[in-house]
């Protein structure tokens, strides 16, 4: 069955290694990529932009394609975006349809620190992403714990609802938001950094502007 791939993040702002690999993502897994903004995300200082503007970068960033699609779920809960609990209502609503987490390699690095990590594999695989320039160095439990999990196969990955992991070797893109905030916040415009459409508004890129401002 084709698979529901998510790809969370906080999105602070959207930019060109975030679309790129989602974009690849999909095509190795032949799947649908749903881009999921966290309200509140856990393990790290609010971000710059608010939740509504970190959404409509999105919308604007998404527009005119069909296979990255937006959804915005988590901005209706209150409290931290636990990925947990955004993966056990999307597994009620579809079923026995494979769901796939997508992260980066230094998000799934970090994942023993997530809310209730190990049941992820109750309702999702993972596919981990590469990303170079950070650190993606895991620790033995994680690695103990993933190691029986592993697969290459993509079709064990659209036989099974859950419940493995598997590495998605995508162009390398060494882009990161923080980098992008930084030439913001000093008046330079990272242009290609970002998708086109986040120049159509200047309103969109103002929050990481107004330092520069004042
Ligand atoms: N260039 C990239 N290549 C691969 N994965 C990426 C890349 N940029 C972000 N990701 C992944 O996208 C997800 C969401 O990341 P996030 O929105 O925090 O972007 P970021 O660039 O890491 O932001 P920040 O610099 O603010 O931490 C994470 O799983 C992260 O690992
Ligand atoms: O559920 C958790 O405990 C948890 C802890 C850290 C990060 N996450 C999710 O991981 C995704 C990437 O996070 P970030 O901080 O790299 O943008 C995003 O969807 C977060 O909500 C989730």
């Amino acid at each position: 069955m084709k698979p529901l791939a998510i790809f969370g993040g906080t999105f602070d702002p959207i930019h060109i290694g975030h679309l790129s690999v989602a974009w690849e993502a999909a095509e190795l897994l032949d799947a649908e990529v749903r881009l999921m903004p966290a309200s509140v995300p856990p393990h790290r200082l609010p971000p710059t932009a608010s939740a509504e503007q970190r959404v409509a970068m999105l919308r604007a960033a998404l527009r005119g394609q069909s296979r990255l699609t937006l959804d915005t779920r988590e901005l209706d809960r209150s409290g931290p975006s636990y990925t947990i609990d955004t993966l056990h209502e999307l597994r009620k609503e579809f079923g026995d349809r494979p769901l796939v987490l997508l992260l980066g390699a230094d998000a799934f690095a970090g994942l023993r620190s997530w809310q209730r990590w190990r049941e992820l594999f109750d309702v999702t695989h993972i596919g981990v992403i590469n990303r170079p320039g950070v650190d993606t160095c895991i620790s033995v439990e994680l690695e103990r714990a993933v190691a029986p999990r592993r697969t290459e196969d993509l079709a064990v990955i659209r036989r099974q609802p859950a419940g493995r992991m598997i590495e998605l070797v995508v162009t390398p893109l060494e882009v990161s938001a923080t980098r992008i905030r930084e030439l913001l916040a000093v008046g330079r415009d990272p242009r290609y950094l970002l998708p086109a459409g986040l120049f159509d508004d200047p309103a969109l890129l103002a929050p990481y502007r107004e330092s520069f401002a004042h």
